[in-house]
């Protein structure tokens, strides 16, 4: 049996903002049909991963393939096809908050297809049982919890049943119970509606937990890249250091900043 192509790879990827060079030579893949999960320390370019795939940056150097094509080369036209093929969630999910649950789900139909009324409720209303909330549908956002509305935002990002579904920290900010219920319906619909997903968390057991292939990054590269228990055993000390949420380590706790004589010294 042939191992199925990836449905998203970067070969080679380099990347940074002005002179700041974020990704150096990375290449990582995300397996179809299967929930990856995109973790390392803060500004490791987690997000910037993200922004690749979505084409809303360009590689400096390297393919950013999704489904075989090179995002890095496509027109405006081609972007556009392909991230309607795309659900996003970004950090905490922002619904809108002057629209109900319904319609917030409703939005990416009504902007995107030109669906029937009657048609757009069904789906809306498909998606909102997929997250438990079809009884939720006419509750305005600030009547809801915060688990609930990150569940609101969970089948607004499937609403258009995308083929590839990125999550940008979606469990910040939620009590345990929710977040386990977010991170197990990340995987339960990953399955369901046959989707792949990338998941970028700070929240390693729940994460290793429910994903199925893991990528660390670190220090502009890639660190590790495995099953769940294949990065819990490298016994690389950067990914060590991560999986056991250690303050000490390759990691540094501090941002670059001027010597503490350069800073405080010149007073006296
Ligand atoms: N538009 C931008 N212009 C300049 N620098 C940026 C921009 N976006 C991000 N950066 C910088 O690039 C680095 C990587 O950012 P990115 O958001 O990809 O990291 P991350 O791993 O997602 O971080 P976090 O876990 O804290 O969200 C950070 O140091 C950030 O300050």
């Amino acid at each position: 049996m042939s191992i199925p192509a990836p449905f998203v790879e970067l070969r080679n990827v380099s990347f940074g903002y002005g002179e700041r060079t974020i990704l150096r030579d990375v290449s990582l893949q995300v397996p179809r049909g299967k929930v990856t999960a995109l973790m390392g320390a803060s500004g490791g370019g987690k997000t910037t991963v993200l922004r690749l795939i979505g084409g809303q940056e360009r590689a400096q150097q390297g393919q950013v393939l999704v489904n075989g094509q090179d995002v890095g080369h496509m027109g405006a036209q081609q972007l556009y096809a392909m991230r309607r093929r795309m659900g996003m969630l970004f950090q905490f999910g922002a619904l809108f908050t002057d629209m109900s649950v319904l319609d917030n789900v409703a939005f990416p139909l009504r902007e995107h297809t030109k669906l029937p009324e009657d048609m757009v409720r069904d789906i809306v209303l498909m998606k909102l049982h997929a997250v438990g909330l079809r009884g939720a549908r006419d509750l305005m956002p600030s009547q809801v919890s915060g688990g609930m509305a990150r569940r609101v935002a969970l089948a607004r990002a499937i609403a258009l049943d995308p083929e590839l579904v990125m999550y940008d920290e979606p469990f910040a900010g939620l009590d345990p119970i929710s977040l386990g219920t977010a991170a197990r319906l990340i995987r339960t619909l990953n399955d369901a509606l046959g989707l792949t997903s990338i998941l970028v968390s700070h929240d390693v057991e729940e994460t290793l937990h429910v994903a199925d292939h893991v990528v660390i990054l670190g220090a502009g590269g890639i660190a590790a890249q495995g099953t769940p228990d294949e990065v819990r055993q490298n016994p690389d000390p950067l990914v060590q250091q991560f999986i056991h949420a250690r303050p000490q380590g390759p990691v540094p706790f501090h941002y670059p900043a001027p010597s503490l004589e350069q800073d405080f010294g010149g007073h006296a």
